[in-house]
This record gives structure tokens, sequence and C-alpha cells, in this order.
């Protein structure tokens, strides 16, 4: 490709940046970013060879062969939109990583009115609860999934750029109706994702006993780790995922009670079988090539 454009130079974005340049992928990689600091500090860790402040200022020199890649909180894709909707070259890729797409489909419908063909929809199925540029890591997404939701209307061209953008980062693209992938990832992503915040707030607001933590085990560290991601990029993903993340939730909640019913009622057998049960399907899981997790520093 000729120029790469991320705009939005956190974890997500900054790594596609940084593993293109490692890779030799691009000509040039430019980020829009929102402050003078971060770019800086973009340039000096060699995640983009320059950056800039605004959409507007790199919007008339993009060309055929370019690729725009959109890495910011779900709910800010649309007004990166926007700006984007007048000067877009013809032959120009767009592509984003926001982790819900049917909010994302809307907002690119409320701007230019439908999907435009040339703007393929995509989520990595990789990441940390690691924020920000200093996080960019140029093999984030090597081993991993990445879903693209294109459309009956999608360009071709556009959909065979970005597939192998991430084939050459290492990833395995896999295509996905918009609504399953919202679905799937409601279940499997924002799910644990709303427990794992419910819990620690739940700990942490225990009045009787502020010291708590001090006291957790590695079981409370694996299972919370997720709680320390970045509040508004959740913010985002709850709200623009309302209809599955609640129906997920309905459904925790049931098997929850049933869970408290049973340790009430000293019902042994229905959790020796659940146990049983979930601990079967978290094997198989396991078994069935899980993404790799990030390397824990201790
Ligand atoms: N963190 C993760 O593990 C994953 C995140 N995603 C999605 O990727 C996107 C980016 O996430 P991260 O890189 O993790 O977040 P991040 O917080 O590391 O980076 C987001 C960047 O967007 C910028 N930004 C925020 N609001 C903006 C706005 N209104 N206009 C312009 N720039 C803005 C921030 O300054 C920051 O540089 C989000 O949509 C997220 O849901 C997808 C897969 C995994
Ligand atoms: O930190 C983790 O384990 C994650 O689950 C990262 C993650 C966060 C958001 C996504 O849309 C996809 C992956």
């Amino acid at each position: 490709m000729n120029k790469l454009v991320v705009i939005g130079l956190g974890l997500i974005g900054g790594s596609v940046s940084k593993g293109v340049g490692e890779r030799g992928l691009a000509r040039e990689r430019i980020g829009v970013v929102r402050d003078a600091e971060t770019a800086r500090i973009a340039v000096e860790l060699g995640v983009v060879d320059r950056a800039c402040l605004s959409v507007d200022e790199i919007c008339g020199e993009l060309a055929a062969d370019d690729l725009v890649f959109i890495a910011v909180p779900t709910l800010a894709v649309e007004s990166i939109l926007a700006k984007l909707k007048a000067p877009i070259a013809a032959g120009v890729a767009v592509t984003d990583g926001a982790s819900v797409k049917g909010s994302v489909a809307e907002a690119a419908a409320r701007v230019f009115g439908s999907v435009p063909p040339n703007l393929v929809l995509g989520h990595p199925i990789a990441g940390s609860e690691k924020s920000g540029v200093t996080a960019a890591n140029a093999d984030l997404y090597v081993d991993h999934r990445v879903i693209l939701t294109p459309a009956d209307t999608t360009d071709t061209l556009a959909l065979a750029r970005v597939t192998q953008l991430w084939q050459k980062l290492g990833a395995e693209v896999i295509n996905m109706p918009i609504d399953e992938h919202d679905q799937v990832l409601g279940a499997t992503s924002h799910l644990p994702h709303a427990i794992a915040y419910s819990l620690v707030d739940t700990l942490a607001h225990d009045i009787d006993n502020p010291n708590i933590f001090r006291y957790a085990a590695g079981g409370f560290r694996d299972f919370t780790r997720i709680a320390s991601s970045d509040p508004v990029m959740w913010h985002d993903i709850m709200r623009a995922n309302r209809d599955s993340v609640v129906a997920s939730l309905e459904l925790f909640m049931g098997n929850l009670q049933r869970l408290k019913t049973a340790v009430e009622s000293d019902d042994g057998e229905y959790l020796l079988a659940m146990f049983s049960r979930a601990k079967q399907a978290r094997d198989l899981y396991t078994q069935l090539g899980e993404p790799k997790l990030p390397k824990s520093k201790d």
C-alpha cells in the first residue's frame, strides 16, 4: 500500500501501524491524534512516520492505494466518518476496529446515506486491558482472529486489501454477518467485561472490609484483569451493543440465580453437575486453539 492513515493511535491503531512499519507494508504511516504530546511519542516510538492533529489535514492528500484505519472508541467512529465524508478519493479503502459493528454500520448510514462500498467494517479479536500509544505492539495480531463484516455492496478490491493487511500482520480473517458478530461478541467479550467490572466494583465497596483485595488469591487476579480496561471504551461498547449485552446479562443472571438457590438449599448434586459441565466446556475451549493471552508481567 502507499499510505496508511491511522485515526486514533492507541493500543489497536498503534499496533496496526507499528506492525505495518516493521513489516514494510506501506510507503508512509500517518497517525491522526488529538494532542501534540501523543503525536511526539508516536513518532519517537516509531509507531508512525508522522502525526497530525486533525483528519482534515490528511484528507486532501489521500489517493488510490491508500488505506485508512479508524481506531477510536466505538461511539466516536461516527464523528470520524463525518470528517471523512467529503474529501475521500476513489480507490481509498477505509476500515475500522471498533468492538461493535451494528452501531458503526448505523453511524455510516446516518453519515453517508448507506454504508459506502469502500468502507469495510472489522474487528480484531485481539487486545488487552492496556491502552494508549505506549501499549502499541507490532505482533499483537499474530495468531489472532479478525472478523470482517462485509455487505453485498462492499467493494471486492477494498475487502481484499483490508483482508490482506490483517493477514500480513499475522491474523486469520473471518467474514461474518453484523448481527451474528454483535450477538457472539456480546456473549463472549462484552458480558465477561460487564461481570468483571461489576465484581470488582461490588468488592471495592464492601465497607465492612476495605482491605479485601489484600487477601485475594490468583483466581481473583485472573478473573478481574479485564476490569483494568479503559472505561470510556467499555462505556461505548455496552451502549453500542445494548440489546445483545442485555440478552447475555439476562441469561447469566438466571444462571447465577440458580447457583445461589443451589448453595442456599445445599443442592450438592446441582453444584457438582454444573461445575463439571462448565469445566468440560472450558477445557474444550482451551484445546480449540484459544487466542493467545497477553503475557502477564508476574
Ligand atoms: N483494547 C482492546 O483490547 C480492543 C479494542 N478494540 C476497539 O478498538 C478501538 C480502539 O481501542 P484501543 O486502541 O484499545 O483504545 P485506546 O484508548 O488505546 O486508543 C483510542 C485512541 O482514540 C483516541 N480517541 C478517543 N476519542 C476520540 C475522538 N473522539 N476522536 C479522535 N480520537 C479519539 C484516543 O485519544 C486514543 O488515542 C475501540 O473501538 C475498541 O472498542 C477492538 C479490539 C480489542
Ligand atoms: O483483554 C482481553 O482479554 C480482551 O478481551 C481484549 C479485547 C477487548 C475488546 C475487544 O473488542 C476484543 C478484545
